[in-house]
């Protein structure tokens, strides 16, 4: 066999990217290996990921989706380290993260991953643009992530001032601020209407062409539909 190509950019093994010579920047693929996680519901064991694996490429924007409770969150968690699996093996590129004190992996996480959770804090007494740069990044980047993602005329405002939507916009902006090389993010527009949805998909595309690894747990059509591949959980 061997050859055998993917059918379709939805389905079959990731796509290829430039090498990291011609993008200047290190490599940071994500993989996760024959992942169990269970947890106890009414004092009964639930096994929610069951050897679950999947492998993001360089340059790759993978949507994650499946029914409420399916386990895309808990992926996510698992991800970028928040939740250890009970077995099973989680790789940043060539970290193998179980191998790494929380010391190093904080370390990787503050220079490398945008990350943003379902519940992404947004500090209410800082400006839009302060919490954005809490994630590191340029004052000039943070900007042009503002716009991006529709939020051009809040950086002056406080977070405790701004909508749900526009707060997931923020947090959508300080993950990519530092244009990480990993990119994990949970429902990043389960607050948008379709217009700030595609502007934050935008966004993920352009990291992702930037070379980055994007991962996004969704249960939104326009994610899906942007995404080049989408694994079904
Ligand atoms: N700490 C926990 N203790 C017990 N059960 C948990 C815990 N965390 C998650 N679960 C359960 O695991 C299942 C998967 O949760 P998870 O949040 O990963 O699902 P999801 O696919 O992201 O769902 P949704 O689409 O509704 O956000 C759910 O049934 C949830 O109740």
């Amino acid at each position: 066999m061997g050859g055998a190509q993917p059918s379709s950019r939805r389905c079959g093994a990731p796509t290829m990217a430039p090498p990291d010579s011609e993008r200047g920047r290190s490599s940071m693929f994500l993989s996760l290996h024959g992942i169990d996680v269970a947890f106890t519901r009414a004092g009964m064991p639930i096994q929610i990921l069951s050897d679950f694996s999947l492998e993001v490429a360089d340059g790759e924007f993978v949507a994650l989706a499946g029914r409420s409770g399916s386990g895309k969150s808990t992926a996510i968690a698992v991800a970028y380290g928040r939740r250890s699996p009970d077995a099973g093996a989680v790789r940043w590129g060539e970290v193998e993260i179980g191998d790494r004190s929380e010391k190093e992996l904080q370390s990787i996480r503050r220079s490398s991953i945008g990350y943003a959770a379902q519940d992404s804090l947004v500090f209410d007494d800082l400006t839009v643009t302060a919490n954005v740069l809490v994630g590191g990044g340029s004052a000039e980047r943070c900007e042009e992530l503002l716009e991006g993602v529709g939020l051009a005329d809040f950086g002056g405002m406080r977070g405790g001032r701004i909508s749900g939507g526009e707060r997931q916009r923020a947090a959508v902006a300080r993950a990519l601020a530092k244009d990480p090389t990993l990119v994990l993010m949970d429902e990043p527009t389960s607050s948008l209407d379709s217009d700030a949805a595609a502007r934050v998909i935008a966004e993920l595309r352009a990291a992702a062409e930037r070379g980055a690894s994007v991962l996004v747990a969704t249960h939104d059509v326009l994610v899906k539909d942007a995404a080049d591949r989408v694994i079904e959980l």
